[in-house]
């Protein structure tokens, strides 16, 4: 396969690196700042990685979708463009998938959080928040991994309505927000945290990661299996419709 990669910094330098170990694929191109990107800068390849920043990926979305090659998108901060974004691929009828995060130890993280927020959501001594810590060059806070576990909580325990990012200055948390912290620390490549606590308990559930490779190899895989999928289905696609088909 063909790659085209968008974003020439942390990890399109890693994405780089596991594709040309391969023999079978290769990459094209990779278009950063400097490029003039347009629909012609993707002829040829078979699918797109981006990872840039927030205002790079919405603004280089239009030739992305023109240009009919299928999108993999890494690049967060841009949850609320979502239905704007998905409009947009429908519309162009291309194929573009997005996870905030493509690492497989991640998603694994995510549902065991998802399944203990269940758990705990009809005992009422149980309290959960979640944290998240990055490196000093992240761009967005709270992290996508981070509003995506977030969302997952939300969506599992009934007694939480809400997200809370930003603690308010003189009034106390309400019950029913779920508090998301954030830490900027050194070169952390990431670690999410949920903390649930009861009179009697502190449970916490974490993943560090140790490097950019699982993040990295997983977009690569999804590039994979999304080419195959806009070939029968374009669409816009998330990482638990890659996961849900390769778990069966
Ligand atoms: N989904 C996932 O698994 C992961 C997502 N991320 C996300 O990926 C994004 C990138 O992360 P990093 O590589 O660490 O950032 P980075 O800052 O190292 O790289 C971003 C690159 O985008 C380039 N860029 C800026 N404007 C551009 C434009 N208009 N056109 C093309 N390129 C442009 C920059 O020059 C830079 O090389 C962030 O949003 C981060 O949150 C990071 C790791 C894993
Ligand atoms: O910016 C990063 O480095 C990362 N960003 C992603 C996010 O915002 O969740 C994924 C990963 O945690 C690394």
């Amino acid at each position: 396969m063909h790659y085209t990669l968008v974003g020439n910094g942390r990890m399109g330098q890693q994405v780089r690196a596991i594709i040309e170990e391969t023999e079978e694929h290769d990459v094209r191109a990779v278009l950063d700042v400097d490029a003039d990107i347009s629909p012609a800068s993707f002829e040829g390849s078979d699918v797109i990685i981006d990872f840039t920043v927030r205002d790079a990926f919405l603004a280089n979305l239009p030739a992305m979708l023109e240009s009919g090659v299928p999108v993999v998108v890494g690049t967060t901060g841009w949850d609320a463009e979502m239905d704007s974004v998905r409009a947009k691929v429908k519309d162009a009828g291309a194929s573009l998938m997005y996870s905030a995060n493509f690492s497989l130890g991640v998603n694994i993280f995510l549902r065991t959080v998802r399944e203990a927020a269940r758990m705990i959501s009809s005992f009422e001594q149980f309290d959960i928040a979640f944290s998240e810590e990055h490196h000093t060059q992240k761009a967005d806070y709270p992290s996508g991994t981070a509003l995506r576990a977030a969302e997952m909580i939300l969506e599992a325990n009934e007694r939480k309505k809400s997200i809370l990012a930003d603690l308010p200055k003189d009034s106390k948390i309400s019950p029913d927000q779920l508090q998301v912290s954030a830490i900027r620390l050194g070169s952390v490549f990431g670690k999410h945290t949920a903390h649930i606590n009861s009179e009697f308990d502190d449970i916490v559930i974490s993943h560090t990661a140790r490097n950019r490779q699982g993040f990295a190899g997983g977009a690569v895989e999804a590039g994979k299996w999304l080419a195959g999928k806009h070939s029968r289905q374009p669409g816009f696609y998330t990482m638990d419709d890659f996961l849900d088909e390769m778990l069966g």
